[in-house]
């Protein structure tokens, strides 16, 4: 999916929404749990009632990857239900040597079929660019996340007086471009965001911290709004665990759509 087709499902949908699979096994119903994958049903009743409402999903690898096996083989089938107009994030935040790179791009673009992955750029140029050479996938850069940790290294001065994030915006922006990058940026941020949005008009953001972490949706969009949306608006725990009982799926919806009638008032008044 390139960005005008992205932009287009925003526009169809009226909504910028990213629904966060964060499928922790502790927090599943407890009728899930007599079922052969309860990870999987949670997230197939999670899908049926939120599709509408969601331009992507999110699933957080540390989740599946947690469970062995059969997390793997959960994600899979989750991957393959959702549907296929619908954008897909592997939140990994891969990123190694070169040839390692390669391997963890072949792994989420070719033998599972995400369109997408978070990357971690501390390793530099040559641990991001193999996943840039897959065709009509994405990178998802990390730039200026939503936890309080982020201030250790990203907003501290590099040599040249500007903010580590800002040199990760500016060096990486020219090893791929709007259509195959996008960055993270932090929901919590506040008027920060404005400050990435004007190094990378372009690019879509991704981000996370709305809901259980407090981010306020209004000044995501007022701060990162571009003329293409250029935003994905990510929740996880706000929507998926709305509930804990044979409703939850029910409630989840019902978060899904707050969430998009918010940011069809926010498109009409920012576009
Ligand atoms: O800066 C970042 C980068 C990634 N995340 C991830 O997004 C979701 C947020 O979940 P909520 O439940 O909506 O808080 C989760 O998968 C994080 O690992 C982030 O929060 N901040």
């Amino acid at each position: 999916m390139n960005r005008i087709d992205l932009f287009k499902k925003i526009q169809d949908k009226k909504s910028f929404l990213c629904v966060g699979l964060d499928t922790d096994p502790s927090k599943i119903p407890s009728h899930l749990l007599k079922t052969t994958d309860p990870v999987f049903e949670f997230n197939k009743e999670i899908i049926d009632q939120t599709a509408e409402f969601a331009v992507a999903y999110k699933p957080n690898i540390a989740f599946y990857e947690a469970l062995g096996p059969k997390g793997w083989e959960s994600l899979q089938k989750t991957l393959d239900y959702i549907p296929k107009e619908i954008f897909t994030i592997a939140d990994a935040k891969r990123g190694d040597i070169g040839n390692t790179s390669g391997l963890y791009a072949k792994a989420f673009f070719e033998t599972m079929d995400f369109d997408s992955i978070t990357v971690a750029p501390y390793m530099g140029v040559d641990s991001v660019k193999p996943f840039l050479e897959f065709e009509n996938k994405w990178v998802i850069l990390l730039a200026l996340t939503s936890n309080e940790g982020s201030a250790d290294f990203q907003l501290i001065s590099s040599q040249s007086g500007k903010p580590l994030f800002q040199e990760v915006l500016e060096k990486s922006s020219k090893w791929g471009n709007p259509d195959n990058m996008m960055y993270v940026v932090g929901a919590t941020r506040g008027e920060k965001i404005a400050e990435v949005r004007k190094i990378v008009p372009e690019h879509f953001f991704l981000v996370p911290g709305v809901g259980a972490q407090g981010g306020s949706l209004e000044d995501v969009a007022h701060f990162g709004m571009n003329s293409h949306c250029g935003l994905l608006v990510n929740s996880s725990r706000g929507i998926i665990y709305a509930g804990n009982d044979k409703d939850f799926a029910k409630l989840a919806g019902l978060e899904a759509k707050k969430l998009q009638l918010e940011m069809e008032k926010l498109l009409s008044k920012y576009l």
